[in-house]
């Protein structure tokens, strides 16, 4: 198996002089929180910022190649650069021509929100005989949500194209036999229609796993994920992706994907998004959580924002008490919602019309909402044993800080345990958490408006 592992390079040739200075004092004289990088600091649009980053080599941005070098089809370019993508971002890069050109599997790895997505969906797109009308690439990946967005992209990347994907998810209408090329789906609905013959095998030639140390590293999905494999032709090109291949699954992927493969991986000091302000506030006691919050609503004025919670009652009752409050809430779980009220509920986020997303876990991984500028731990995030978990803690903060924008983090703490458990995370990671007081909350939209870089984005 041969091993790309990122490692360090030069520093970058473009160092933008006025991006990061942090003040000494405000005009207060008081000084500034940690990390708020003043807004006339920063650069005029997020474009130009953008541009730095890709050519800063120790970017996830930065690539050396142009996406006419990658070996993508002239229809499928096209898209490219109707979704507006002028670079390829570093895992496009190196993960490409491995799909593309090779016939080695592959298991990439790389931060979240740099673009993973487009990355398999133009391998899946490059890989399809336009000419033949059968299911050619399967894609599993665990929630509906996620489905219905890879669907999305691959739609809008092949829109030159004649390829016409299908998304094979709870609750929907599925014709007797899916002619589709191109096939997008959460694995019980999958593997409901391949034993029902629905779905054709004969042409299978690529199959892909987002978010895949979760769909075979977590019980119940790995026996899913395994039946799947098992019942696609022999020899089908496997590829998995994910922001994190913690060392627990390691064995499990490299079982799964057979030898001859390739392996794009980051170091742990590589996985954290660089531009994510990362804060806590010691709330004293969990009954404080519910106030602190408020708090923090009563003075944001800027952006949308996602809050992270545990149980389902504690989604509910938050919600309950945020729209008391006058706040427009969009409120998703998994178990006991059907399909219509989860996609109503996130519809109305992605348009604006709610502010505020309260959730569980099942959203935790690969939504992209551009918009989006907090991201609230209301909830520690915790493994099934109660135990701090990094992992969950890098995919629910990359919600923010998507493709080289800026976005802040609030984890709240209950406890001196909480807190004990959330720098157990800061330590693993690398990465420093800083505390806001309670009397500094106010400063949250403060924050948020030194994001300056957002302001375009809401636009796109
Ligand atoms: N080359 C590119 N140039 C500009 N924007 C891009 C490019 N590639 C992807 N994007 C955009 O960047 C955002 C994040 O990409 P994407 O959702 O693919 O990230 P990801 O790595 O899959 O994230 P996650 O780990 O959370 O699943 C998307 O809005 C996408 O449209």
């Amino acid at each position: 198996m041969s091993e790309i592992t990122s490692t360090s390079t030069p520093p970058p040739t473009t160092t933008p002089s006025t991006s990061t200075t942090t003040p000494s004092t405000n005009e207060k004289g008081e000084e500034p929180i940690p990390g708020l990088v003043k807004s006339e600091s920063l650069l005029e649009t997020f474009d130009a910022q953008l541009e730095i980053e890709q050519t800063n080599p120790n970017s996830p941005l930065y690539s050396i190649k142009s996406f006419e070098e990658l070996g993508l089809k002239p229809e499928i370019l096209k898209g490219v650069y109707a979704m507006g993508y002028n670079k390829p971002s570093k895992i496009q890069e190196n993960s490409l021509p491995i799909i593309i050109q090779s016939s080695e599997n592959l298991i990439a790895q790389s931060q979240s929100g740099t673009g993973k997505t487009a990355a398999f969906t133009l391998g899946m797109l490059n890989c399809v005989d336009e000419t033949i009308q059968e299911p050619q690439t399967i894609c599993i990946c665990p929630s509906q949500e996620l489905a219905v967005q890879i669907f999305e992209v691959v739609k809008k990347l092949g829109q030159f194209t004649t390829i016409k994907p299908i998304l094979v998810i709870k609750e929907v209408d599925l014709p007797r036999t899916i002619t589709n090329q191109i096939i997008i789906g959460t694995p019980g609905r999958l593997i409901d229609c391949i034993g029902r013959r629905q779905i054709g095998l004969r042409k299978m030639k690529m199959l892909v796993l987002d978010e895949a140390d979760h769909m075979i590293g977590v019980r119940g999905m790995t026996e899913q994920s395994e039946r799947i494999k098992d019942l696609l032709p022999k020899g089908i090109k496997i590829l998995l992706f994910s922001a994190t291949f913690s060392s627990s699954v390691d064995n499990y992927t490299k079982q799964y994907v057979p030898e001859p493969r390739v392996s794009i991986r980051l170091k742990r000091e590589q996985l954290s998004v660089d531009k994510i302000l990362q804060f806590y506030i010691d709330c004293e006691s969990p009954s404080n959580k519910p106030h602190i919050l408020s708090d923090i609503y009563a003075y944001i004025s800027v952006g949308q924002s996602i809050v992270f919670v545990h149980t389902i009652e504690t989604a509910k009752s938050l919600a309950n008490k945020m729209r008391e409050d006058g706040h427009s809430v969009s409120l998703l779980f998994g178990q006991g919602n059907t399909t219509e009220q989860r996609f109503a509920e996130l519809n109305n986020f992605k348009l604006g019309k709610t502010k505020v997303l309260i959730t569980t876990n099942v959203l935790a991984r690969g939504i992209d909402i551009l918009q989006v500028s907090l991201v609230i731990n209301y909830d520690m995030p915790l493994d099934e044993n109660e135990r701090p978990d990094p992992v969950l803690y890098l995919h629910r903060v990359g919600r923010v800080g998507r493709f080289g924008r800026s976005g802040v983090a609030i984890s709240l703490v209950a406890n001196e345990h909480d807190k004990k458990k959330l720098m157990n995370i800061a330590e693993h990671l690398q990465r420093p958490v800083k505390e806001l007081k309670k009397d500094e909350i106010e400063q949250v939209d403060e924050i948020l408006r030194g994001l300056k870089d957002l302001t375009p984005l809401q636009s796109k």
